[in-house]
C-alpha cells in the first residue's frame, strides 16, 4: 500500500493492538472486514500444501470480506509478531470514499488486480498439478499394461502361441469355481512319432509340425473352448457346452485332418498322424485328476491300437 493510501486508511481504521500467536480468522469463516498492518507481521495459511504468506507493515488482507460482505475466508490468518492492526469494516469504507474517492478507486483497482494475479497464479499451479497427475496415471496405466501382457506370456506356449500347462490349469481351476467342470469335455492329442520328425529332418521341421498341430486345434475350437499345448507334442481341448456326439465329431475330424494332411507326403512333412484320448467330465463327484487319467487312459490305448485314431474312455 503506497504512504498516501496507507495515510487515508489509517485515519479511518479502528486500531487493535494484537499479540503474537493470536488467530485473526480461519479459512471458511464469513468475514465483512478487512485489515491494514501499522505494525508487527501476520501470517496467511492457505492450506493444502499452498505457501504460506507473511504480511508485514503496510500491508492489507482479508479485502474481499469487506469487499464482497459475507466473504468466505480462504486462508488461517495468524498474528505471527506483535503490533497493530487498522481494521475496517463496511461504516470505515463509506468514510474512505468520502474522504477520497479518487485514492479510493485507485486502491481498488489494484486490489482487484492482485486477486486476479493470485487465482491466475493458482490456475497455473493447479495446471501443473493436474500434468503431473497425468503424468503419474499414464505411468500407471503402462506398469499395469506392462504387468498384464507379462502375465499374459506367462500363461502362452511360445512356440505355438496357443496356452501353456499353467495357463490351462489356472483355467481349469477358473472355470471349476465358477460354474463347474459337468458337462464338458476333455481331449488329450499326442503326435505320432513325432521324435522321427526330429531326427530325420531337424527340431526346426519338428517345431513346424507342432505349429500345424496348434493350428487345427485353433480352427476347431469355438470361443468358449480351450486349445492347450501341455509340453513337447501333446495336446489337450477343454470343449465346453456341447454334446458328446458333437465332441466325438470334432475330435474325428482332428484325426482325419491330420491324416489328410500328413498323406500329402511333403517333405519334410507338414504335420504327423495324432492319437487322441477324450471323456465326458460327466459329474462333480470326481476330481480334476480322475478325468485327466480318464482321456489318458483312452489315449495310451489309441497309441497301444497304433495311433491314427481317437478313443473314448466312459
Ligand atoms: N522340435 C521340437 N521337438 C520337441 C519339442 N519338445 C519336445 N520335443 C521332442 O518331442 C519328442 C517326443 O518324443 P516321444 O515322447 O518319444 O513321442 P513320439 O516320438 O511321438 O512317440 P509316440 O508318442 O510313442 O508316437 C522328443 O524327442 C522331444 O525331444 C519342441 O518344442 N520342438
Amino acid at each position: 500500500m503506497i504512504a498516501s493510501e496507507y495515510a487515508l486508511f489509517a485515519q479511518v481504521g479502528r486500531a487493535r493492538r494484537i499479540d503474537a500467536g493470536t488467530p485473526l480468522f480461519r479459512r471458511g469463516d464469513l468475514g465483512t472486514s478487512m485489515f491494514v498492518i501499522a505494525s508487527g507481521a501476520i501470517e496467511l495459511d492457505f492450506g493444502e500444501d499452498l505457501v504460506a504468506k507473511r504480511l508485514g507493515p503496510r500491508e492489507f488482507f482479508g479485502e474481499l470480506g469487506l469487499l464482497i460482505g459475507d466473504h468466505a475466508r480462504s486462508a488461517d490468518a495468524t498474528m505471527v509478531e506483535d503490533g497493530v492492526l487498522l481494521e475496517l469494516g463496511r461504516h470505515e469504507f463509506d468514510l474512505l470514499a468520502q474522504r477520497d474517492p479518487q485514492l479510493l478507486s485507485h486502491f481498488l483497482r489494484r486490489a482487484i488486480m492482485r486477486v486476479v494475479y493470485n487465482e491466475q497464479g493458482l490456475i497455473a499451479r493447479l495446471r501443473r498439478r493436474n500434468q503431473e497427475l497425468q503424468m503419474a496415471l499414464d505411468t500407471l496405466r503402462a506398469t499395469a499394461h506392462r504387468l498384464n501382457q507379462t502375465e499374459v506370456l506367462t500363461r502362452t506356449d511360445e512356440l505355438t502361441g496357443l496356452t501353456n500347462r499353467r495357463g490351462f490349469a489356472l483355467h481349469v481351476d477358473q472355470r471349476r469355481r465358477s460354474q463347474g467342470l459337468g458337462g464338458q469335455s476333455l481331449v488329450l492329442i499326442d503326435c505320432d512319432r513325432f521324435k522321427a520328425i526330429n531326427d530325420a529332418h531337424g527340431h526346426l521341421a519338428g517345431d513346424r509340425v507342432l505349429q500345424s498341430v496348434a493350428n487345427l486345434l485353433r480352427a476347431v475350437s469355438g470361443p468358449d473352448d480351450i486349445a492347450c499345448r501341455l509340453g513337447g507334442d501333446e495336446f489337450c481341448l477343454l470343449v465346453a457346452g456341447r454334446q458328446s456326439q458333437d465332441v466325438a465329431r470334432m475330435a474325428n475330424y482332428i484325426a482325419a485332418s491330420a491324416r489328410t494332411l500328413r498323406q500329402m507326403q511333403s517333405v519334410p512333412p507338414q504335420i504327423t498322424t495324432l492319437s487322441i484320448g477324450a471323456c465326458v467330465i460327466a459329474d462333480a463327484a470326481h476330481d480334476w485328476e480322475h478325468w485327466y487319467g480318464q482321456a489318458d487312459t483312452a489315449l495310451y490305448r489309441a497309441k497301444r491300437l497304433g495311433g491314427d485314431r481317437v478313443e473314448w474312455q466312459d
